[in-house]
């Protein structure tokens, strides 16, 4: 069996093509990094290593396409492909589906089967927003071809700093959801994918949980100097904190999904173990990245707020507050903090967000960060 996956990074490589390489696939890795493509090529193979332990898998039968430079060699292995995946990063999405539409187009003409496009990207509707871009080149036609299934993944696996660059350290810890949906074919067995018939409960648990705690850390420890993680998890301020905006978030998830709180709590602690990892080496500049982003109408801080705001008619004190720490967090190296910093010292905080969110001055959340600020 053959695998497509876009992205070689931390995920595509720690994560996605451990599992498919578990089940069987062969796998094409796309990706605009030359480096990490000629190494792929060269190497066609690499060790997963597991922190906290000297266990390591190593994944064999890999190959790289550059994606920028070889669209022909691209089109041929989506032809050849069984499966699609991706982890770039949720902007990066409309960049990729020009390839995955030829790909489709050239599918459907040479009468292959439907296969799968799987995008695994912190985001709600990831391969909903793919499939909306790859419509709008290939028309709706391209459907028959490909089955978007909507999916949440979870594993920290932080940059790399190994002295083989496609070797990649992971947490042990790991989950893929995919929403079964109603693709016509037999749905691939991939090891430690579950199907699910209804995703949201799931993107939405995971990402206003490891997400949102994972910023409140990030943003807070930014906030008192730190660049770690870890250094961040040893301020017990800053651990309070996080619990309290995940009781915030939690709150919601509650109401909504009916899960059991005393479990919800349990998975809550768990998540913060999982940041104070002391195998796991992670930057605040890698969990922050993005800050306009994170920011978004949709994403792990402003929904769950919200949505907090709006069910129980109270205001997320802890949530508004890692949103403002959100507002003034800066790092040169990142261009949407450099952006961010520009838009709040042009027209201060609350305008920025309101220019990110798409919310006017009527919005109950922009009228309690405009309280605190
Ligand atoms: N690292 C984690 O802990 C983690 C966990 C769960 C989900 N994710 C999600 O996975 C996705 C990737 O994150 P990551 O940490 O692996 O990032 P990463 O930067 O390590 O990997 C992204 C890869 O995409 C490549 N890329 C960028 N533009 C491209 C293009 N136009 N075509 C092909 N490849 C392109 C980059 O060169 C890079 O190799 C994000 O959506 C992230 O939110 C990350
Ligand atoms: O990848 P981002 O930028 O959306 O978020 C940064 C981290 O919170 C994230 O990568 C986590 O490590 C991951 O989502 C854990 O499953």
């Amino acid at each position: 069996m053959k695998a497509v996956h876009f992205g070689a990074g931390n995920i595509g490589r720690g994560f996605i093509g451990e599992l498919l390489y578990k089940s069987g696939y062969e796998i094409v890795f796309a990706d605009i990094n030359a480096e990490i493509i000629d190494e792929l090529n060269d190497k066609q193979s690499y060790n997963v290593h597991y922190a906290g332990s000297d266990e390591k898998l190593t994944v064999e039968g890999v190959s790289g396409v550059n994606s920028s430079s070889a669209p022909e060699q691209l089109t041929k292995a989506i032809m050849e492909a069984d499966i699609v995946t991706t982890a770039v990063g949720p902007n990066v999405l409309p960049h990729i589906a020009p390839a995955i539409a030829e790909g489709l187009k050239n599918r459907k003409e040479a009468q292959k089967a439907p296969i799968l496009v799987i995008a695994c990207e912190n985001m709600i509707g990831g391969s909903s927003r793919l499939k909306e871009e790859v419509v709008k080149i290939a028309g709706d036609d391209v459907l028959d071809s490909a089955g978007f299934p909507d999916s949440a993944v979870d594993r920290i696996v932080p940059l790399q700093n190994n002295e083989n660059v496609l070797d990649v350290s992971v947490e042990p810890y790991f989950e893929w959801v995919v929403e079964r949906g109603t693709f016509p074919e037999t749905l691939p067995e991939v090891h430690g994918l579950t199907y699910v018939d209804r995703l949201e409960p799931y993107i939405e648990r995971k990402l206003f949980t490891v997400n949102t705690g994972h910023a409140a850390t990030a943003y807070k420890g930014a906030e008192k100097g730190y660049e770690t993680i870890r250094q961040a998890m040893d301020d017990e301020d800053i651990v309070n904190h996080v619990r309290r905006t995940l009781m915030e978030t939690g709150k919601v998830l509650i109401e909504r999904y009916g899960f059991n709180e005393e479990m919800h709590r349990d998975y809550i602690d768990t998540i913060i173990e999982r940041f104070r990892n002391p195998d796991l080496s992670d930057y605040v500049t890698r969990v922050g990245r993005g800050p306009m982003r994170k920011l978004g109408l949709e994403d792990r801080l402003v929904r769950p707020a919200r949505a907090h705001l709006q069910m129980f008619e109270e205001a997320p004190v802890h949530l508004i507050s890692t949103i403002i720490s959100a507002l003034y967090y800066e790092n040169e190296e990142d261009k949407e903090a450099v952006q961010l910093k520009a838009l709040r010292e042009e027209h201060g905080p609350v305008s920025a967000l309101k220019e990110i969110t798409g919310l006017d001055d009527s919005d109950a959340l922009i009228q309690a960060v405009a309280k605190r600020v």
